[in-house]
Parts: C-alpha cells; structure tokens; sequence
C-alpha cells in the first residue's frame, strides 16, 4: 500500500481560460472536507504566469507537463477542446507520487474522500458513465437507447451488435498509481490508436480493460456524480450521499453558469451550482487563512505537560 507520503490528489489545466477558477474551487473543497493530502494540478505550457501565482497562493503544487497529443489521423471530438484531455495521460509520469486520485477541475468534493488512497493497489478505479447525453448520439448504445446505468431498460441485442460493451468509466475522477512502465505502454499505445468522440476518455477505457493493464474497478457513482444522472438516472442517486459533484455536461460549469442551456435550469442543478459557489466564495478556506487559523491552534492551548515542567524549574 502506498505510504500517506506520497500521495496526492491531482487534477489537470490548460489554457488561459476560466477552468483556473475551477481548480479554486476544487482546492477549498478538498480543504473544506479536511482532506489530508496536497492538489496537484498537472499544467500545460499555455497556462498564464497569473494563473499559476492564484493557485500557489491557494495551496496548490504545480507540475508542468508537455502536452500529449493523438495520432496524426485526428478524428471529430464530441467537444472539439477535447483533444487536450489526451495530456492526462502524463499523469502516469508523476512518479514522486506513488498513488493519486485524478478530479477533474469541473468538480467539487463535499465529503472526504481520503480514504480512497487505501483502496488495494495495481487497479484502476473510476465511475460508471451515462450514455444517454446527445453528445453520444454517435454510438450504437445512444441509438438504441441503451445506457449502463439501467442495462435493464433496454436490453443490450448481442444478436445484432455483438456482445454488451465492457463497463465504460467517466475520467473525471479517477484512483491509480504513477508507474513509468505504464505511461510509456499507453504512450506507445497511443500511437496506433484511433481518435474518437471522447478522445482520452475512450482511450483509457480500452486500455483498462485489459487486465494486464490493472484492469478497472467501478466504484459507486458518489464518488463521481455526472451532472446529468439527475435527470437521465434519479433512480440512481441519492443527493444526501453524493461526495463528489461533477459539473460536466454543457452549461454546468458553476463559474460560467447562466441556467439557460438545457437542463441547467433545474432547482437541483441550481442547488448543486449554489453549493460550488459557497465554497468558491468562502475566504475562511483560503490558503493563507487556513494555515495562520491551523497555526494558532497549534501554538494554543500550550500542552499541559509543558505548563507543568515550566512551573518546576
Ligand atoms: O480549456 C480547458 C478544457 C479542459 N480543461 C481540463 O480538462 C478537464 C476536462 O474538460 P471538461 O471538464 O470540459 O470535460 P467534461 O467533464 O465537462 O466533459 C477539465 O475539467 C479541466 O481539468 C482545461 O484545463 N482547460
Ligand atoms: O475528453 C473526454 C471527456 O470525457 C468526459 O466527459 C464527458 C463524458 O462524461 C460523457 O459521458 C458525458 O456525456 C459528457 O457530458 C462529458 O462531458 C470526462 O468527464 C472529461 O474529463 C473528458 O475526459
């Protein structure tokens, strides 16, 4: 099992847009739930000087990193920004850390997920996706109606399309182990490798498929909740239980919310966007702040034993 040392969570920016305010806001989650472990955020060259002093101000570790990119046969992305996830891949070159949890900076944690570093290591870990967003109007289950998260609704016609699809993941949040030999294999991979509609994504699900790779390990969907199952799926979910909230279908991202674009308008999207922007909003969480309140409650009270020697001499 990997020691606390070397353990982080990582997320992963680039560009000079608005996804650093979302590693804000992922950064005062994870001290709101008093995780024990640093953020890690894995950054492209293009990330901007004033970007990377906001976050070393709150607390964050910067590792830059040389953006991976897909084959030359490049195809249609199902978001054409997509083609920069493929840079996650680098993540298996963090090898200073010995296990990582992967978030996405399109999320919030709102319960202490720390225990997800002591799951058995030499497995990949994520959540189950949903198949049903028009942004899968390209694949056989979308067409049919089939999605993973209710294989009984529709029955899978292995007659027609051959055997059902291998339980698919969602690279939002993710657990697994730096290990040079595997960034190397998914490197090499890489470059036979045709790109599709979610890019990395459908890349890693391949490659964890193979047992010989680790094999992935679906954990519950509370640990990564895809904005869209409260509508596809609320039979799924239970609100109270969600410990991690990701923002990703279109129009979700709390920090460019307008409640306008499909879905976006409901009271339970707006009650999860509130619950992101409480956090973002809260400068108790700061960094600074946080350290000087950890620092005075260190040097106070002093401990008893000490109190009493000090009476002795
Ligand atoms: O311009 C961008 C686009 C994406 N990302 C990173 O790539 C992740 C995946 O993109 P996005 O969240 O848009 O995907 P979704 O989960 O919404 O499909 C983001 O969370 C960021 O960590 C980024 O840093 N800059
Ligand atoms: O590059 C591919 C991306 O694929 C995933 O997003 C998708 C996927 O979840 C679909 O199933 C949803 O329908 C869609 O809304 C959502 O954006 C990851 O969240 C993101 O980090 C990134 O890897």
């Amino acid at each position: 099992m990997s020691s606390p040392r070397c353990r982080a969570y990582v997320t992963f920016l680039a560009g000079n847009g608005d996804y650093v305010k979302g590693v804000v806001g992922l950064i005062k989650s994870l001290r709101k739930v008093k995780s024990a472990y640093p953020l890690v955020v894995a950054m492209l060259a293009d990330v901007p000087k004033a970007h990377r002093e906001l976050l070393l101000d709150q607390g964050c570790i910067i590792r830059d990193i040389e953006q991976v990119y897909p084959p030359q046969n490049t195809g249609s992305f199902a978001r054409q920004y997509y083609i920069v996830n493929y840079s996650k891949l680098q993540l298996w070159n963090l090898t200073e850390y010995s296990k990582i949890v992967f978030l996405d900076a399109d999320v919030g944690v709102y319960e202490n997920i720390d225990h997800l570093f002591d799951l058995p290591d030499g497995k990949f870990y994520a959540v189950n996706d949903c198949f049903c967003e028009p942004e899968w109007g390209h694949s056989p289950q979308f067409q049919i109606g089939y999605c993973q998260q209710c294989p009984e609704k529709v029955a899978w016609p292995a007659h027609k399309l051959g055997p059902r699809p291998s339980p698919y993941f969602n690279t939002g949040m993710f657990v697994t182990e730096p290990n040079n030999e595997t960034f190397q294999k998914l490197i090499s991979m890489l470059q036979d490798a045709t790109p599709t509609a979610f890019a990395e994504q459908d890349f890693l699900n391949i490659f964890f498929e193979d047992i010989h790779n680790g094999g992935y390990v679906p954990i519950p969907s509370v640990y990564n909740l895809i904005v869209g199952m409260l509508w596809r799926h609320p039979e799924n979910v239970e609100s109270d239980k969600i410990k991690v909230f990701h923002y990703c279908s279109r129009g979700a991202k709390p920090w460019r919310y307008t409640g306008k674009e499909t879905n976006m308008d409901r009271e339970d999207v707006k009650m999860w966007v509130k619950k992101w922007w409480d956090v973002y909003n809260d400068k108790s969480l700061d960094y600074k702040v946080t350290m000087n309140k950890i620092a005075e409650e260190k040097d106070d009270p002093v401990p008893a034993k000490i109190v009493i020697a000090a009476k002795n001499n």
